[in-house]
């Protein structure tokens, strides 16, 4: 799997944002994809749902896939935010019916306010992330794919949104959520996928995927204190 990218002038420079990656899912399991900036995890996650094919290799899906891929995908800014939950539940494949027969939760869950009647160009990336996500989970899917809502959303709604994708998981339904956070993997998944430029450099338990990344001996300070919110947003949930 790959994306040929032109750098500058020269053209004869390709960049594989994935390689030589393999691997399948039961049903009904939930993978935390994790790995560095730029390791390819979105990448892979726009690959399953089919906004970008691979240049070489297959990738085989089963069913119905939802989910949110890129905070404002789907939206069109200069829509209200009511116009662009039927045009984004739309694009996920769900009927103006479907639409209308969510719409109300859909709404409630967003809590924006007053601002489903304003464009959607002037909302902040956390209104974005509320909204795309607010439909994104009324969606019938079998496969859910999650990018890291959770990193632009407000305290409040991070726990709301984990509960919910805790349900959908105790669903039954596949689940892939791509996050650097060890806390809401760990409450989230049961196998973790570590990429690392573009390769898949660990598949496992996830437990042990967290211990490969290191992600829990870290000094910093900020670190520390990013990974004790989500502890707390995991044990919430
Ligand atoms: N459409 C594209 N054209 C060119 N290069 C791309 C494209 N999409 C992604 N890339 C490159 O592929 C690599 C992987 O990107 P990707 O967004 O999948 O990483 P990521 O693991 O999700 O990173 P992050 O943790 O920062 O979200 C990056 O180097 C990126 O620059």
């Amino acid at each position: 799997m790959s994306i040929a990218m032109v750098r500058g002038q020269e053209l004869s420079d390709t960049f594989w944002a994935l390689d030589d990656l393999t691997f399948s899912v039961e049903q009904g399991e939930s993978i935390g994809l994790m790995g560095l900036n730029g390791s390819g995890k979105s990448t892979l996650l726009k690959l399953i749902n089919g906004v970008m094919r691979p240049d070489r290799g297959t990738v085989l899906t089963r069913g119905r896939i939802a989910g949110l891929i890129a905070t404002g995908a789907g939206f069109h800014p200069q829509l209200t935010g009511r116009e662009n939950i039927f045009l984004n539940a739309a694009i996920l494949g769900m009927s103006e019916k479907e639409t209308r027969a969510k719409f109300d939760d859909i709404v409630e869950f967003a809590d924006i306010g007053k601002f489903l009647e304003t464009p959607v160009g002037t909302y902040s990336s956390g209104m974005f992330s509320r909204l795309g996500f607010a439909v994104a989970i009324h969606t019938d899917s079998d496969i859910f794919l999650m990018d890291e809502v959770l990193a632009v959303g407000d305290r409040p709604f991070k726990r709301k949104c984990l509960a919910r994708m805790d349900e959908i998981r105790k669903s039954g339904r596949t689940m892939f959520y791509v996050s650097h956070a060890p806390g809401s993997v760990r409450k989230m998944c049961d196998r973790v996928l570590v990429l690392e430029k573009g390769r898949l450099a660990f598949d496992g338990p996830t437990e042990d995927g967290i211990k490969y990344l290191k992600y829990d001996d870290g000094d910093v300070t900020s670190e520390e204190h990013l990974e004790g919110e989500e502890e707390d947003l995991g044990a919430d949930v």
